[in-house]
């Protein structure tokens, strides 16, 4: 099985979902099994994206509504998806909160993973072939209320089920054509790196703008999750990042 990542850019629209559509197809006919984690619609300024939603409420201090404010964004998204798959012919299942399996403490805006229960997701896998849930979030164990992972911890949720459901490799799909030696859209002259190791990556998040979380890439160093960058434009192989 593998599981594949999509952000917000990714998501932002039909068009770009018909993309995405495209790679989970093929993921289903070369892995079987595809686990979609997906990120909120689009960008500041667009109907559902992270800022959007934050910016409808005048306190930025992180608490439970802000949380279960943000949540909704990948919620919408994971929903929209899902329907568009099946449309396609494409059988497929949405899970989320306590089936998602995430548990975090309740530090709201930044939440630790506790526990990660696959329970639902391997039932599920009995049935269907492709699963999708909503990155950044989590529950907590208590009350249930939802949580999120700190800025683009989508990423984060993608390399945790990549580590628990044991996936061949975690493929997150992008704007640009994998890790380059530097960000493309702040220099001209860049490079793509094709492989390097966790070691390596984790130095190379230290701009302005991660191309991958740094919580997700500091977890799949520890893990030693396979990660493969890659553009959702281009159908070249992009960054391979292992041991
Ligand atoms: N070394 C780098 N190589 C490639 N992209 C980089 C690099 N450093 C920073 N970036 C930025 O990371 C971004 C990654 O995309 P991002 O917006 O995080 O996508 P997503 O919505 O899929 O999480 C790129 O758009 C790029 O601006
Ligand atoms: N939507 C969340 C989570 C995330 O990971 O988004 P993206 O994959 O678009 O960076 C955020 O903006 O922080």
């Amino acid at each position: 099985m593998i599981v594949q990542k999509f952000g917000g850019i990714a998501m932002q629209d039909h068009q770009n979902r018909k993309l995405v559509m495209a790679r989970i197809k093929k993921a289903i006919s070369m892995h079987q099994q595809v686990l979609v984690v997906v990120s909120a619609m689009g960008r500041s300024g667009q109907h559902y994206a992270t800022d959007t939603l934050l910016d409808l409420i005048p306190n930025s201090v992180s608490s439970v509504e802000t949380d279960l404010l943000s949540a909704c964004g990948e919620l919408i998204s994971a929903s929209v998806l899902c329907a568009e798959l099946k449309k396609e012919g494409i059988l497929a299942t949405l899970l989320y909160g306590k089936s998602a399996g995430i548990i975090t403490n309740d530090a709201y805006g930044d939440a630790q993973i506790e526990k990660v229960d696959t329970t639902s997701i391997a039932a599920t896998f009995q049935h269907v072939n492709c699963i999708v849930v909503p990155g950044f979030q989590g529950i907590t164990e208590e009350t249930q209320t939802f949580t999120t992972l700190g800025r683009g911890g989508s990423d984060l949720t993608a390399v945790v089920y990549g580590h628990y459901l044991n996936a061949d490799v975690v493929e997150f799909y992008k704007n640009v054509p994998g890790v380059m030696t530097s960000d493309p859209f702040r220099n001209k002259k860049v490079e793509l790196i094709s492989s390097m190791t966790y070691e390596e990556l984790q130095h190379k998040i230290n701009g302005p703008v991660e191309v991958i979380q740094k919580r997700a890439a500091k977890f799949a160093a520890l893990h030693h999750v396979p990660l493969h960058i890659r553009s959702l434009y281009e159908d070249k192989e992009g960054t391979f990042v292992f041991k």
